[in-house]
Order: structure tokens, then C-alpha cells, then sequence
């Protein structure tokens, strides 16, 4: 069993578990149990037969990992037996960094199936999963651990209580974002795509565009502005009004050199999905610092969207469960260039959706999560206004293409003094 696992089973007791139950989290850890005391109830609405499983991918590759855990999902969902629940859970160590895993939690709600055990072996055969069954206690709700295993290890006979632990002051995905979701810097991001070539050949293309190693960006002798908001807010018109009555470069980010393999990368993991797009703003700001120093620049997305989405995915549930104002996460690599100034547009809902209808493109899936998913939207929209380095200026985007033209344009006279 890999070292890793193993350590993390020694660890097991002192992990704290998040599971989300109508969208709402809920924690709990295992409490060893002494003598025939009772197991308090954790989970409502279990019954007698039912049996839950908590599986954790504990791979100690990383890249490895992130690829098997949606795959994991997918098999689960396939092949478990009808009359089972699935849900994300995830593990930390309370106040450690790194140390949130994700997994699944099963609650299988048809009498005892070796079946469902003999799934979870195959599966761990190939990465290695951390299993703990669990099995409710007469009905009541309670549960306590039957056994914990490893499928490429023995089992470990346990005899713990499932209890409910305290809500920690941030979601516990906080502890492991950086440079997992939202990479902090170049050789970061650079190193995800290096890993990932055995297993993504296209890495190796990417990999290709990018710059021997971060020249020292010279200021840029021209303001550079950076237009962000949700999609069909209206970046684009905005952007080519903007490079015309300012005679400015129009750059955006990802850069064209990566258009190709774009779509593919946002099939990727988050992990490897925010690695690509970290890099294409490294790419991007290259670009930046030479065009600036000819004329002023406007970029179409750049840091402040990388930062928001990958936060707002790697969290869930309401605005509350963000990494507090101020966090680490928020802040800006510090080896990646600083524009002048950042204008966010801001449209209410239904207008956006107008205008995404209107505009006939298909949308992103993001753009569709964002559709489907207010809760997400919202998480996206906090998240730009959290993050610093040069902060936001919200724009109302809801007037007429050519007012927010007019409005922006005094912005940056004001704030760039062009
Ligand atoms: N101020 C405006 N008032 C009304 N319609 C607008 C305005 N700005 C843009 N539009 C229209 O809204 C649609 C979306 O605009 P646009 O493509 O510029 O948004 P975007 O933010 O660049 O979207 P994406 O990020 O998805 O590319 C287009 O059909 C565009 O013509
Ligand atoms: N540009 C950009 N887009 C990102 C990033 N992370 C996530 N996204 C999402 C936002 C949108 O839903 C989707 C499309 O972004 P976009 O740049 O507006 O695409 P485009 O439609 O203008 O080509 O990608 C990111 O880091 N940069």
C-alpha cells in the first residue's frame, strides 16, 4: 500500500470528514469507542440496513490522483447497485495545510452487497483508496465503523464512533487551494504540465509555448487596463471600443497560441485546468510587457478570473463558505505582472442571460454551471472582488454598449491619467 496511505491511515482518528448534505456541510470524525457506550446520532434518516461507506483517494501522485478522482465518480455512479446515494466528502487535518483529500460518500440503502466491496477493491487496485464502511446502529441514525481498509492492504477491524465535530472557521479546501487550484506562481503551474505529460501529450505543446523562465518584466511605459466579468457581460464589445478609441493593444487571456488545446484542458481536472490557465496568463503578460511599452494595453480576462473561478469551483455551497477576505489565496503571485488597473462589469442576471441568448454561442460549461448553479454565480462574483493586487473597479455594464464606453473610458483617464 502506498506509504502515503499508510501514514494516513495511522492518522485516520484525527481526521475530520465533510460531507455535504443538501448542499449543506456536515463534519464529523471518528471517536474510538470504550465499553458499550452508544453511538450519538450524526446522520438523520439512516436506517438499520443501511451502510455507508466513506472512499478516499489518498494517491500519492498528485496528477494521478486529480485524473482518477473524477473517474472514481463516474464508476461509482455506473456500476454501484441501484438504491445508492453518492455525494462528494472530503478529509482534512484540522489547521494543516495540504491536507484536505477528496473522495465520496456512499449510502447504500439495500441490505448488506459484497458487491459494492468487491467495486471499491477493483477500483483501489488501480489507486490507492482508503475505505472506512461504517453501518448504522438499530435504526437510530447512529453509526460507527465496521472496518477500515485499503484494498491493497488488509482489513483493519476498528471499532470507532461516527461523531459530529465543530464547523472550522473556513472550508477546509482553503488549506490545500494554493497551487493546487490557484497556483501562486510560474514554476507551479509549469511543474503540474511537466508531470502531466505521461499521462496528456499535449502538455508537451503547451509546454513548448512557454518562456524559458520568467524574464524580469519591465514595468510597461503604457497603462494596462484589465476588463473582467462573467460571461456576456460584454468584455468583448468593450474591449474592441476600447483598443479603437485608445489606439491600444487588445490582448487576451488565454493567449491565442493556446487556442488549440483550450477545450481540451477544460476537461481537465482542476488541477490541471488552473495550471493552464495560470500559464496562459504568464504567457499573456509577456505579451503585455512588450506591447506596453509601445502603447497602452487592454486585456480581455486576465488574473482576476483564473483566481475567482478556481476558488469559487473549489468551494461549495453559499458566499459564507469562501476563504475569509484577506486570505492568502486572494493575493497576487507575486512574479506576475500587476496591471494598472482592473474594471469588472456588472450586470444583473436577467440582462446577462439576455444577452447570452442573444449572443447564440453555445455556453462554456462553466457558463452553463453559472446558469444552472445562482450559488456558484455568487461565489464567482465575491471571489473578484476579494482578490487583491490592483482590486476591482465595478462598471454597471447595463447601459447602452456606447455609455459603458463613455463611463470606462473616464475611468481610465481618471485612474491612468491617458
Ligand atoms: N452594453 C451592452 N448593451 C447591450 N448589449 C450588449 C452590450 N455589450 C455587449 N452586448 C451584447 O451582449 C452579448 C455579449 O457581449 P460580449 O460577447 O461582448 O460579452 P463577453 O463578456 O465578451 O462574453 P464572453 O466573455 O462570453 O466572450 C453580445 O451579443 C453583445 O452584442
Ligand atoms: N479567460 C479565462 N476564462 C476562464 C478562466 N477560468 C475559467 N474561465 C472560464 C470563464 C468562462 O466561463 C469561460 C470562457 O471564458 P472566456 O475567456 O470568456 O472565453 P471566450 O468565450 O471569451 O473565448 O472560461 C481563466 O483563467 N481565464
Amino acid at each position: 500500500m502506498a506509504k502515503h496511505a499508510k501514514s494516513l491511515l495511522s492518522r485516520w482518528s484525527s481526521r475530520v470528514f465533510l460531507v455535504e448534505v443538501d448542499e449543506k456541510p456536515l463534519y464529523f470524525r471518528l471517536q474510538e469507542r470504550h465499553g458499550g457506550e452508544r453511538a450519538p446520532r450524526v446522520f438523520g434518516r439512516l436506517r438499520e440496513a443501511d451502510r455507508c461507506y466513506s472512499v478516499l483517494v489518498c494517491s500519492g501522485d498528485r496528477i494521478k490522483g486529480a485524473k482518477f478522482y473524477p473517474e472514481l465518480r463516474n464508476k461509482l455512479a455506473r456500476d454501484l447497485p441501484p438504491g445508492c446515494d453518492l455525494t462528494t466528502m472530503g478529509s482534512f487535518l484540522p489547521r494543516v495545510r495540504d491536507s484536505f483529500i477528496r473522495g465520496y460518500f456512499l449510502k447504500s440503502s439495500v441490505e448488506y452487497s459484497p458487491h459494492i466491496e468487491r467495486l471499491l477493491r477493483d477500483l483501489g487496485r488501480r489507486e490507492p483508496l482508503l475505505v472506512c464502511s461504517y453501518t448504522a446502529a438499530d435504526g437510530g441514525g447512529q453509526l460507527w465503523t465496521q472496518r477500515l481498509w485499503s484494498p491493497s492492504q488488509d482489513e483493519t477491524p476498528s471499532d470507532y464512533f461516527v461523531v459530529s465535530s465543530d464547523e472550522p472557521e473556513c472550508h477546509p479546501s482553503a488549506l490545500s487551494m494554493i497551487n493546487n487550484d490557484v497556483f501562486h506562481s510560474f514554476e507551479e503551474a509549469r511543474d503540474v504540465f511537466r508531470k502531466c505529460g505521461g499521462i496528456i501529450p499535449e502538455a508537451a505543446s503547451v509546454l513548448e509555448m512557454l518562456p524559458g523562465s520568467l524574464e524580469v518584466c519591465q514595468k510597461p511605459k503604457f497603462p494596462v487596463i484589465v476588463i473582467e466579468g462573467l460571461d456576456a457581460t460584454g468584455k468583448t464589445t468593450l474591449t474592441e471600443s476600447l483598443r479603437d478609441s485608445l489606439g491600444a493593444t487588445l490582448l487576451r487571456s488565454p493567449p491565442e497560441c493556446l487556442s488549440p488545446w483550450r477545450a481540451l484542458f477544460d476537461q481537465e481536472p482542476p488541477l490541471i485546468r488552473r495550471a493552464f490557465y495560470a500559464l496562459g496568463n504568464y504567457i499573456t503578460a509577456q505579451q503585455i510587457a512588450q506591447e506596453g511599452m509601445k502603447t497602452p494595453v487592454i486585456v480581455d480576462r486576465f488574473w482576476h478570473s483564473t483566481a475567482a473561478y478556481a476558488i469559487a469551483t473549489a468551494t461549495s455551497g453559499p458566499v459564507s463558505s469562501l476563504p475569509q477576505g484577506g486570505s492568502e489565496v486572494y493575493g497576487w503571485p507575486s512574479d506576475l505582472l500587476q496591471p494598472s488597473l482592473v474594471l469588472l462589469l456588472t450586470l444583473d442576471a436577467e440582462e446577462r442571460k439576455r444577452r447570452l441568448k442573444d449572443r447564440g454561442l453555445e455556453k462554456t460549461d462553466e457558463e452553463q454551471q453559472l446558469d444552472r448553479n445562482q450559488l456558484f454565480r455568487l461565489r464567482v462574483e465575491e471571489a473578484y472582488r476579494r482578490i487583491s493586487g490592483p482590486p476591482c473597479v465595478t462598471v454597471d455594464a447595463s447601459p447602452s454598449a456606447d455609455k459603458v464606453l463613455q463611463e470606462t473610458l473616464l475611468l481610465i483617464r481618471s485612474n491612468c491619467h491617458l
